[in-house]
């Protein structure tokens, strides 16, 4: 065993034993391992090389048609007591669990080589960081996580170093989707996911650890591990903020984490940098403050909608070492997307000549694997062991009607509130239908290792552990006119409201207290440049108040489902909230 950890060592074997795999592979991280993989997956046909000249190292995998998306309904957290999971997750006892899926595991790597992934989720030399081990039977997924993670030995020497490490178990088993499963045994800190290849089912690191797994470690330990985008924010007279948003799947992180402000605002100096587009782990600092890291190493993107003039650094870095996976082909081998550009494609994502009967070219939910070393936007911070301190939290989601365009918290407990209540249209990420309105606490319902109202609590006892923690925001990109068109215009132009977020953060902004919250007039955003009308922005400031009584009803139900695990705070600031609807 190529490891000093006893721990390690016994289980990988245990678990070559159980699947009767054939070898044992430890994965190193190095630049010649990575290359020997991508021949591998070439040749076994997993992989199609994508135009060399325009797309140098990029590979294009079309995965099996039923397995596109996370399965939320196959997806469960194991703990000791059922109520511990709490009604916003599938729970299973963890003993019938563990039986259920080494019945899969079993013999199941027969002819199969079995690859160990150690990795590290964060700066390999930063405090917050927590490593874990992937064992996995799909070179695919290793490829996915050598992108996505620190891997190899430098995070196998932590491991050792620490002891400690969380265990993932992976097969992509026969694909059946009636035997696919995605098991989470928070207690034990332990995965085993079984039947799909799916990013966020497959690559441990991710939703599995860095959430499920992380969130209920970091309620034990006194921190938060959130479906964040991280951006930094440097202002024209220096000042460098960082904000931390959660955009439930597919609603825009990475687009607002790689943003390029409008022209005017560039010319004045302000300056955006890339963190993190999809966690944050937040933890209080000696200075009272929350200091972030992004745990992953590389973005993992939704690729329909990514253009020149929605997300040009997301783009830029696309033409190289990037994996595609169920994108469709230009007749010259490109990757291509519905959004991209007006090019007609030639080969659809199940790999079929295109047919426009056949319906998008390219799966709405189909995505790039990149290093995110590749964003130009990419700031140095993300590498720094000590993180970077959060200036405002935003929520957020898909709401056609009702929710403002932005609006602040009246005060920390008001900002768990707003988080805990936000509500967004289901999208393509995650199987099932989509465009339905559902409550997506801080865009943590799939991915919350544990019952929402003692989540909620963590949240609200922040306070006790931090003295200066950041604003609290919710926005609003998505609402929509009567004819269906988005009334915002978004992306770049996103800058004008983060602007109006700084200036609250730093004590310039005016706003002015409403029944929902503190929130902008009109005049109170910068317009400059901007070609929209003035009623139209009005109209994304106004509060509706019969449709927030309304809205303030369905809060209060929702919130009763999760009974008397919720914190009282909740219940008295949506009190109050009601009374200023009056
Ligand atoms: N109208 C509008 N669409 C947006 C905006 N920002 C992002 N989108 C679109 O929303 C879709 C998803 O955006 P992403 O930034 O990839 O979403 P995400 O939250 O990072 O998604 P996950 O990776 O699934 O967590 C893309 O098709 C984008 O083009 C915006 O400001 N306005
Ligand atoms: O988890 C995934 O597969 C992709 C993702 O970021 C999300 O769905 O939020
Ligand atoms: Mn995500």
């Amino acid at each position: 065993m190529s490891t000093s950890n006893q721990a390690l060592a016994n289980w990988v074997k245990d678990v070559a034993e159980l699947t009767q795999a054939d070898d044992i592979y430890w994965c190193n991280g190095s630049p010649a391992e990575e290359e020997s993989f991508n021949r591998q997956l070439l040749e076994d046909g997993t992989y199609k090389r994508l135009n060399e000249e325009t797309h140098p190292n990029c590979y294009l995998h079309l995965s099996d048609p039923r397995d596109v998306a996370r399965v939320e309904h196959l997806t469960f957290i194991c703990t000791n007591k059922k109520n511990d999971a709490g009604p916003n997750n599938h729970w299973m006892d963890p003993q019938q669990a563990h039986e259920k899926m080494d019945g899969l595991f079993k013999g199941c790597m027969k002819g199969r080589t079995l690859y160990v992934i150690p990795y590290c989720m964060g700066p390999i030399d930063s405090p917050i960081s927590r490593c874990g081990v992937e064992i996995t039977d799909s070179p695919y997924v290793v490829q996915n996580m050598r992108l996505m993670t620190r891997m190899g030995d430098e995070a196998l020497r932590r491991i050792e170093r620490e002891g400690d490490f969380v265990k993932g178990l992976h097969s992509t088993g026969e694909l059946d989707p009636d035997r696919r499963f995605i098991m989470h045994f928070p207690e034990e800190r332990v995965i085993k996911s079984y039947g799909s290849g799916y990013g966020g089912n497959a690559l441990l690191g991710k939703k599995c650890h860095a959430l499920r797994i992380a969130s209920y470690q970091a309620k034990d330990e006194g921190w938060l591990a959130e479906h964040m985008l991280i951006l930094g924010i440097k202002t024209p007279t220096g000042a460098q903020h960082y904000v931390a948003a959660a955009f439930p799947s597919a609603c825009g992180k990475t687009n607002l984490a790689m943003l390029i402000p409008p022209q005017g605002y560039l010319q004045d100096g302000w300056e955006i940098t890339t963190v993190g587009d999809d966690i944050c782990w937040m933890r209080p600092g000696e200075d009272g403050r929350l200091w972030a890291i992004n745990p992953e190493a590389g973005f993992f993107g939704v690729a329909p909608g990514t253009a020149k003039d929605t997300n040009p650094n997301a783009l830029a870095m696309l033409y190289q070492d990037t994996i595609f996976t169920n994108v469709a082909q230009t007749a010259d081998e490109q990757p291509w997307w519905e959004g991209l550009d007006d090019r007609v494609p030639a080969i659809d994502w199940q790999g079929r000549p295109y047919d426009p009967a056949n319906g998008p070219a390219a799966h709405p939910n189909s995505r790039f694997t990149v290093s995110a070393k590749r964003c130009p936007s990419y700031s140095s911070a993300s590498e720094d062991a000590s993180g970077v301190p959060i200036s405002a939290i935003i929520f957020g989601g898909r709401r056609a009607s009702l929710v403002p365009l932005v609006n602040e918290a009246r005060n920390w407990n008001h900002g768990v509130l707003m988080g805990a209540t936000v509500a967004s249209e289901t999208t393509a990420a995650a199987t099932g239908k989509v465009g339905v309105v559902r409550r997506d606490p801080m865009a943590m319902k799939p991915f919350c290792g544990y019952h929402f109202g003692d989540y909620w609590g963590h949240w609200v006892s922040m306070q006790d552990k931090a003295d200066n923690l950041p604003k609290v925001f919710t926005v609003n990109w998505f609402r929509k006119d009567d004819n269906g068109g988005f009334m915002w215009p978004g992306f770049g132009e996103n800058m004008r409201v983060l602007e109006w977020i700084i200036g609250r953060c730093q004590g310039t902004a005016e706003a002015h207290e409403t029944a929902i919250g503190l929130m902008p007039k009109a005049r109170d955003i910068n317009t400059e440049d901007l070609d929209m009308d003035a009623d139209v922005l009005e109209a994304l400031l106004a509060v509706e108040v019969n449709g927030w009584q309304k809205e303030n009803q369905s809060v209060a139900d929702f919130l009763k489902e999760y009974g008397d695990r919720v914190p009282q705070e909740l219940y008295q600031e949506l009190k109050r909230s009601n009374q200023k609807l009056l």
